[in-house]
């Protein structure tokens, strides 16, 4: 499919009149065509006015129409085959394999919305049916339902272009909870939101939506996104990127006359806490499988395992060899954007220039365009003392907390910001002291996981891809997985209404099948 460098507006297609977004190749800097010339205030005004119109149309679409669409959009990315493939890899730089699977996972994510959508339970339908003859007072029919909040605007992540992005997650919850959304493409790969927009674009009329379901706006700068979140018509927000850009938002969204909640992914440096047993049984073996996990996708994930903590031994030093041999053979690897790639090198020279931190290993040099991995070290106390050191290297580089004891490592984690994951590493016998460690890591972090590491998170209903600020804006919910169309919808209690008045799911016949809770108790079917 040829880009056309449009905005994608409703059923319409036109090229903005704005500062245009330059796609570039990340591996080269070179620029890429065509430019894509960035929505007007207009423009942006038409996608709101459009999601607004459509919003009471498509919220009530029946499970059918919604899911079948979810599906569409799946089955119309994955019909625009090796054009998206490519263009992404170029936009990126990231590799074949990589953008194969994450197209699987955002089409897999779309599949399983739809499946909510079929099965029923997010609509949340409890009925308490009138108690005429209770004493000393009646009690009145309720029923509740859960309605979509209305028009929500998405700001596609630039690290994850296919599943966190027009297609992504934030997207597919928001679709599947009956809301219209508008996106603000990411600049870093415009081309690949293009193409995506496309395939949504083209699934709302091949199923009969209403246009204004789906919108996609560029801009060169950010006064269409800041737009989007001061416009009276967006309902909530959804983001995946910086904490400055997350915290701008919520700013705007906070300072609105009618304030509305922004559903921001932020930064995190993921301890990964080694036990004395685990390490001792297999230092090395942990060693190389964190330097995996580091370099994974040139260390651009938000789960990636920035902070080690570990308990000085035999056992450390062999992770830290193991570890050490293996970034110090790691290949440079391609950074997303030139922004991307300069932030992490100056995070990177600070940490090398403080003066309590020693550089453990560094990565094969690469190109102006590449990131090369690092891993430091330091003790707890330094990290205690300085809260510049907690702050997120977006790349692959790590820090290595030596804690005297364990009682040291529980101070580290106390001072710990909000954390989207905490990996633990444990032999049988470190279970009595992992115990001790996991209320802690359950105020601290939204997902603990044992033996393994953050990165690669998978899309499921018990998944949490969230965690207290500053991981994320609302630590109550999740950015990943089906509780992600949650942050979407809102209760409505309906008291006394007739059953002609009332919306389909709460009819006493029940005629979309939904399951439904009878008296606080699961209906049986
Ligand atoms: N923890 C994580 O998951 C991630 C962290 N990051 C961090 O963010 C840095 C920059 O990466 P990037 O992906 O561009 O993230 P940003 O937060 O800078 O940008 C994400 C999106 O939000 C927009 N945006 C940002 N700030 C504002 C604002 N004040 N007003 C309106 N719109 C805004 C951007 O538009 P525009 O580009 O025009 O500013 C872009 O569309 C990285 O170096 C890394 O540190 C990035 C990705 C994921
Ligand atoms: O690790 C993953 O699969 C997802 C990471 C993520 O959400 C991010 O980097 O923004």
């Amino acid at each position: 499919m040829t880009l056309r460098g449009e905005n994608l507006i409703g059923a319409e297609a036109r090229r903005g009149t704005e500062a245009a977004v330059r796609a570039v190749a990340a591996a080269t800097g070179e620029s890429l065509e065509p430019d894509f010339p960035g929505a007007s205030l207009g423009d942006l005004d038409r996608a709101c006015a459009l999601a607004e119109a459509a919003f009471d149309t498509y919220r009530e679409t029946d499970p059918e129409t919604r899911a079948g669409f979810l599906e569409a959009i799946a089955a119309n990315i994955l019909e625009t085959g090796d054009a998206l493939v490519t263009r992404c890899m170029e936009e990126t730089g990231l590799p074949r394999p990589r953008i194969e699977g994450e197209r699987a996972r955002t089409v897999g994510q779309l599949r399983l919305f739809a499946d909510v959508v079929r099965e029923g339970s997010s609509v949340a339908v409890r009925i308490d049916p009138a108690l005429p003859d209770r004493k000393p007072l009646p009690r009145p029919d309720l029923r509740l339902r859960r309605i979509a909040v209305g028009p929500v605007a998405v700001f596609g992540a630039s690290n994850f272009p296919l599943a966190f992005s027009v297609a992504g997650g934030d997207t597919a919850s928001a679709l599947a909870a009956g809301c219209p959304v508008v996106v603000k493409a990411h600049p870093a790969h415009p081309g690949t939101s293009e193409l995506v927009g496309r395939a949504i674009q083209k699934a709302v009329a091949s199923c009969g939506l209403p246009e204004g379901t789906f919108s996609l706006l560029f801009d060169a700068g950010q006064s269409i996104g800041q737009g989007l979140v001061a416009d009276p018509r967006i309902a909530a927000v959804g983001f995946t990127g910086s904490r400055r850009g997350g915290t701008a938002l919520m700013a705007i969204a906070a300072a609105r006359p009618v304030p509305i909640p922004v559903y921001a992914e932020m930064s995190s440096i993921n301890p990964v806490l080694l036990f004395p047993g685990a390490l001792a049984a297999r230092g090395a073996e942990i060693g190389q499988a964190f330097a995996a996990s580091l370099t994974l996708g040139a260390g651009q994930f938000c789960t990636n395992p920035g902070l080690i903590l570990a308990l000085p031994g035999p056992g450390l030093d062999a992770f830290l060899e193991a570890a050490g041999a293996a970034l110090r053979d790691s290949p440079a690897a391609t950074m997303l954007t030139p922004g991307i790639q300069r932030a992490y090198r100056e995070a990177v020279a600070r940490m090398a220039g403080h003066a309590a931190v020693t550089r453990i290993a560094e990565g094969a040099e690469g190109r102006v365009t590449q990131g090369r991995a690092s891993l430091f070290a330091t003790d707890s106390d330094v990290f205690l003392a300085d809260p510049a050191l907690q702050e997120e290297m977006f790349g692959a580089s790590g820090l290595v907390v030596r804690c005297a004891d364990l009682a040291a490592m529980r101070a580290v984690l106390e001072h710990l910001e909000g954390q989207l994951t905490a990996a633990l590493h444990l032999a049988p016998e470190d279970h009595a002291a992992a115990r001790d460690l996991l209320p802690l890591l359950e105020r601290r972090v939204g997902r603990i996981l044992v033996n393994g590491f953050g990165t690669g998170v998978e899309v499921a209903h018990a998944m949490v891809h969230g965690g207290p600020y500053p991981a994320t804006s609302d630590g109550r919910t999740t950015s990943v997985g089906s509780l992600a169309i949650d942050r979407f919808l809102r209760p409505v209690s309906y008291q006394d209404v007739p059953d002609a008045l009332l919306p389909a799911a709460l009819q006493a016949a029940n005629p979309l099948d939904l399951p439904r809770r009878i008296d606080g108790v699961p209906e049986r079917r």
